[in-house]
């Protein structure tokens, strides 16, 4: 049996993570055609890689059809009913940051921080007769932290992209989502709640709890050490 390794097939997190794993000495390599999606590991046997788009690996990991994934910690908590049930979080690879936050029209000049928008959005509701809408896809995430800083007045409407545009096409007044530079944002004339944010991502590397780890035993002691990782309970 087969140690399953899920890494970002293409995308912003796939080169920082084959240079993450050369630095303990294992070469990931992409293998056949421009677009076939096959992989190697070179450096510890038994390891075969399994590319995936960042966003699917949570779920591969639940389900335990992967051993270990490479993702962004913001998409394994919002994938994830109580993540840390289903996975553990093995090492935090230091790239990838950024921060799940929210952001209001820099226009709104009386909305500083969460206590603002609260009472932004019960006014917002009194006098619109709808609740004020928040554009997010980090429904789990967003929902928890509004809750946990009691801002109750509000609700969330869907978007899988290009978010920081939906107050331009009025069809939200506020946004959750992630940003690195803040360009984006500075350039839809949005600005950052100062709160702290809703959560600060990098990559991560995680160990799934469903996974058949007996048949593998051997291959992940190899595999630990070489990645400098200590025992890990909860792993069978
Ligand atoms: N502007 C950004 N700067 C840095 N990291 C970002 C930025 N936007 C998103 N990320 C992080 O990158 C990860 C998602 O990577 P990416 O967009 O490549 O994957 P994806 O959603 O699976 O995309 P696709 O489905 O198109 O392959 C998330 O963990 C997120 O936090
Ligand atoms: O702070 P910045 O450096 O400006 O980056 C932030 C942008 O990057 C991400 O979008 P992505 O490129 O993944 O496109 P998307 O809108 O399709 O999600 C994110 O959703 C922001 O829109």
């Amino acid at each position: 049996m087969m140690l399953k390794l899920g890494v970002p097939s293409k995308g912003r997190l796939m080169d920082k993570t084959f240079a993450w794993f050369a630095t303990h000495g294992l070469t990931l390599q992409r293998t056949g055609a421009d677009r076939e999606y096959a992989g190697s590991v070179e450096g510890v046997d038994g390891v075969e890689l399994v590319l995936l788009s960042a966003s699917e690996i949570p779920r591969e990991l639940a389900a335990g059809r992967i051993h270990l994934g490479v993702t962004g910690s913001d998409l394994v908590r919002e994938t994830l009913a109580d993540w840390q049930a289903q996975v553990a979080e093995l090492a935090l690879m230091g790239f990838g940051h950024a921060d799940l936050v929210v952001a209001v029209p820099k226009a709104w000049v009386d909305v500083e921080t969460l206590d603002d928008l609260d009472a932004v959005a019960a006014a917002f509701r009194a006098r619109h007769g709808f609740r004020l809408r928040i554009a997010t896809k980090y429904h789990r995430l967003v929902r928890e932290y509004l809750r946990a800083h009691g801002v109750a007045d509000y609700q969330l409407v869907d978007s899988q992209g290009a978010t920081e545009g939906t107050i331009k096409n009025l069809t939200a007044e506020a946004i959750a989502d992630i940003t690195s530079t803040g360009e984006t944002l500075t350039a839809n004339h949005l600005k950052i709640l100062r709160d702290a944010p809703v959560h600060c991502s990098q990559a991560t590397l995680f160990a799934s709890r469903a996974a058949d780890w007996r048949g593998v035993a051997e291959t992940r002691a190899r595999l630990f050490g070489k990645l400098g990782l200590g025992d890990v309970p909860g792993l069978e």
